[in-house]
């Protein structure tokens, strides 16, 4: 069966979630509908709108909800019920598609966030069946990473509904960049490039109920390390936001069939921090068992994120040096595999002393 309580689940005092945790009110709910009005001709003015808004969220929160987005109902509802049996499968037969240290997809049920113990089980899955990743050196040792995806035999329909999800999410989040460019005033293929090979990685979390919820978490307190994040939630609740008003941790509310987006590390990067990626995690209950399945949408691996020059200049020169994609992916996917005794790579390394 499951996971078992033990003290590496444990958070330090400061990051255990409070009893009582406020809603979080005021995150905007985004409706996509001009982007499909028919044909794609929605009015100039309702996308105006719409790009106004993707703004303010951006600036405000970090974080937004999207309704009519395009992604089919029924597929929400497929992918939460495989999901559901593919977890409930006896561990003997998850173990067997286990992610290990050179191939991180598959099943995983020890995560660590910032070297704590997530409580959760995860699936990862990439959207092509195979992802290299290049020659790089990395401490004298040079060689081409590959990831591939390890598919298990139930339920039956698991792989070809995962995949579906991966093909119908991708279009909205292809969208959801271009509107992003727009909102920083720049064209909207702007960024399409670096995704041309892009590296998406999905994920389906299973937060099973916990029995010590105030001391544990189903993911620890982190900002995501890719682009943009587009994340189906049930139900249930539990994804927790650092309010940027205030520092508070404020609970995002489920909104049936809608979307989570939020800007990740390389979108701050970009817009040389006009836009930030806002720290979050997960709360656990004792009583519910909560599915997320989060799309993490990121660049091709050779991609050097540094900030866009048309968002810089004399009076707002870029705030960080270059770093390499893949470089940056590889080494957080090492660090959460297990626990380290050094904090993991982040953005904020490659910040530049700004005078
Ligand atoms: O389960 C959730 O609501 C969020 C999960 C998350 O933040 C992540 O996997 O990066
Ligand atoms: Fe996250």
């Amino acid at each position: 069966m499951g996971l078992e309580f033990d003290q590496a689940f444990i958070q330090a005092e400061e990051h255990r979630p409070k009893s009582a945790i406020s809603a979080a009110d005021g995150i905007p709910v985004i409706d996509l509908s001009p982007l499909f009005a028919a044909g794609g001709t929605g009015s100039q003015e309702a996308l105006d709108g719409l790009i106004a808004e993707v703004k303010s969220a951006c600036k405000d929160w970090g974080f937004f909800q999207v309704i009519n987005h395009g992604v089919s109902v029924e597929l929400l509802e497929r992918i939460q019920a495989e999901a559901r049996e593919f977890f409930a499968l006896p561990s003997e037969e998850k173990l067997r598609i286990r992610r290990g240290e050179e191939n991180p997809l598959g099943f995983y049920e020890a995560e660590n966030t910032k070297n704590v113990r997530d409580w959760k089980e995860v699936f990862d899955f990439v959207s092509s069946e195979r992802t290299e990743l290049p020659a790089t050196e990395i401490a004298g040792d040079v060689r081409t990473v590959v990831f591939w995806n390890q598919w298990p035999e139930h339920p039956p329909k698991f792989r070809d509904t995962c995949q579906e999800y991966a093909r119908q999410v991708e279009m909205l989040a292809r969208q959801l960049l271009e509107l992003l460019s727009l909102s920083l005033g720049l064209p909207a293929i702007r960024l399409n490039s670096f995704f041309e090979d892009d590296m998406n990685f999905i994920r389906l979390n299973h937060y099973p109920q916990c029995p010590e919820p105030q001391l544990a978490l189903g993911v620890g307190r982190h900002k995501d390390g890719g682009a943009l994040t587009v994340l189906f939630q049930d139900e249930v609740g539990g994804l927790d936001v650092r309010r940027k008003r205030d520092g508070e941790w404020v609970r995002v509310k489920p909104i049936p069939n809608s979307f989570i987006i939020n800007v990740g590390d390389i979108i701050q990067v970009w817009s040389n921090d006009a836009y930030e990626s806002v720290e979050h995690r997960v709360s656990v209950n004792s009583e519910r068992d909560r599915f997320s399945f989060p799309f993490f949408f990121n660049p091709a691996h050779y991609v050097n994120v540094k900030p866009l020059e048309e968002l810089t200049s004399e009076e707002n020169p870029a705030r960080y040096v270059e770093y390499n994609w893949g470089q940056f992916f590889k080494a957080r996917k090492n660090s959460n595999f297990r626990k380290l005794d050094k904090e993991n790579v982040q953005i904020s390394h490659f910040k530049q002393a700004t005078s």
